[in-house]
């Protein structure tokens, strides 16, 4: 029995064909998300309409078209169905998209949607740029130093998913492969340890960090940052090192600086050095507090990605402002770096920023850069003018806070 549809595909929508001229009316397919999704995908979308037509006077509009996944997919298409084929072939199909945040349960129960997603579609980059709104508070003295574009692989490391319960039969059988047949010795307690894989590829590494060199490339960048935990995991982190640096010389010509491992090459655009360099986890993590200046484009893996992502962000006022896009070579995925934050759920008090970012980079992508232009502007304003909404609030002095979709109606004001 085929499953009855649920999307409607907008009527005057067209669809974006990769390789073609983008429409003046692309249909742009829309999960809402769960939890706080409810708040700030409506802001979003209206902010968004608004810059567009701002910018373009009426010639241009998206069509958005809602597909379902997580919570309101299990209302709309039945209570297992969290992730329904018609909305991964949606995505496929209309190659730019953009979704709120969705739950995963810790420990038992579904695993994550959102990384689901990404490893289907292949979406192998993880693409989180982190930079200063002037007037946002922000622990550090100068914040404005902060200006960091991460690059975290998306498809493998423990994010694969490839574990075992402890104490279940699957646990116990890989235990004993590894003891009796690999001559492991040093599990500390066997009868009780849950068992984890850690996939990382010399393909998977290359294929990401070839995007964050070109990136620094295209962008006038002055070094990549190559972030692992080597020293320990030699063979997943250590690998992907020295894959990054090898690609680093075989596909961009770079040379050592001194004995190495350190290397540069002259950007071919514009003539500049650029530094590719490493940093072990940890390290980085103090460091990019203390010395964020040294640090620029981030290439690193899954786990790292995570905890960067929002340390990062935490640096430059929090997850509330904190965009990101998940890409593949075909389709694009635009999300917030935070989670569902349910305690907020339909309180229209969150900040809309993240979300509302991740559309700005959407609309980079697509070329409408006047629109994108006009959200980066109308933010600044609205932040200048200290309309926002809690998060900022509370660590502003004189700061007016507004409500989520306040803060959105604060921009469109601006614009
Ligand atoms: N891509 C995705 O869909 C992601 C999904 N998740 C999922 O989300 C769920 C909740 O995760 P959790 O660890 O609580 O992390 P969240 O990112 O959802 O929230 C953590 C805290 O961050 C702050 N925060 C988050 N979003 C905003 C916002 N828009 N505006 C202002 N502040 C914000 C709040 O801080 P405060 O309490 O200080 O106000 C919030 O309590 C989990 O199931 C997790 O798996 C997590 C990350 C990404
Ligand atoms: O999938 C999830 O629930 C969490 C994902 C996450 O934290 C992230 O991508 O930053
Ligand atoms: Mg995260």
């Amino acid at each position: 029995m085929s499953i009855q549809s649920h999307i409607t595909v907008p009527a005057g929508g067209q669809k974006i064909i990769p390789g073609q001229p983008m429409p003046n009316n692309p249909i742009i397919p829309f999960i809402e998300g769960d939890g706080i999704g409810v708040d700030i995908t409506p802001v979003m979308k209206k902010v968004v309409d608004a810059a567009v037509a701002k910018a373009y006077g009426g010639q241009k509009q998206i069509h958005w078209m809602e597909i379902y996944a997580g919570e309101k997919s299990t209302r709309v298409y039945g209570s297992d169905v969290w992730l329904p084929e018609e909305t991964m072939a949606a995505l496929k199909d209309y190659v730019v998209s953009i979704k709120g945040p969705m739950t995963t349960p810790v420990g038992g129960g579904i695993r994550s949607l959102n990384v689901a997603l990404r490893q289907e579609l292949d979406l192998y980059v993880c693409l989180r740029p982190v930079r200063y709104f002037q007037g946002v508070p922000s622990p550090l003295k100068q914040p404005e130093l902060t200006d960091m574009v991460i690059f975290r692989e998306n498809t493998e490391d423990i994010y694969a998913g490839i574990e075992w319960a402890a104490e279940s039969d699957n646990a116990k059988k890989v235990i004993a492969f590894l003891q009796n047949e690999m001559g492991v010795k040093k599990i500390r307690f066997p009868e009780t340890s849950g068992i984890g894989i850690k996939p990382v590829s010399k393909e998977g590494t290359r294929r990401l960090v070839r995007k964050a060199i070109q990136y620094a490339i295209d962008n006038d960048r002055k070094s990549v940052t190559i972030v692992h935990k080597g020293n320990i995991m030699k063979f997943t982190e250590g690998g992907f090192r020295d894959w990054a640096y090898e690609l680093a010389k075989t596909e961009f010509g770079a040379e050592l600086i001194d004995a190495g491992p350190w290397c540069k090459f002259k950007n071919p655009k514009t003539g500049r050095e650029i530094i590719v360099k490493d940093a072990i986890a940890d390290a980085f993590l103090q460091q990019i507090l203390l010395r964020p200046a040294d640090y620029d484009v981030v290439a690193t893996l899954n786990l790292n990605g995570d905890y960067v992502s929002d340390a990062l962000a935490a640096q430059v006022g929090g997850i509330g402002i904190a965009p990101g896009a998940n890409l593949s070579d075909s389709v694009a995925m635009f999300e917030a770096t935070h989670g569902t934050a349910p305690k907020y759920a339909g309180q229209d008090k969150v900040n809309p920023g993240s979300l509302i970012l991740s559309a700005e980079m959407m609309l980079r992508h697509m070329g409408w850069t006047e629109a994108a232009d006009l959200i980066i502007k109308s933010m600044e304003a609205a932040i200048a003018a200290k309309q926002v909404t809690y998060d900022f609030a509370r660590l502003m002095d004189g700061a007016n806070e507004v409500s989520c979709s306040a803060f959105g109606d604060a921009m469109i004001a601006r614009m």
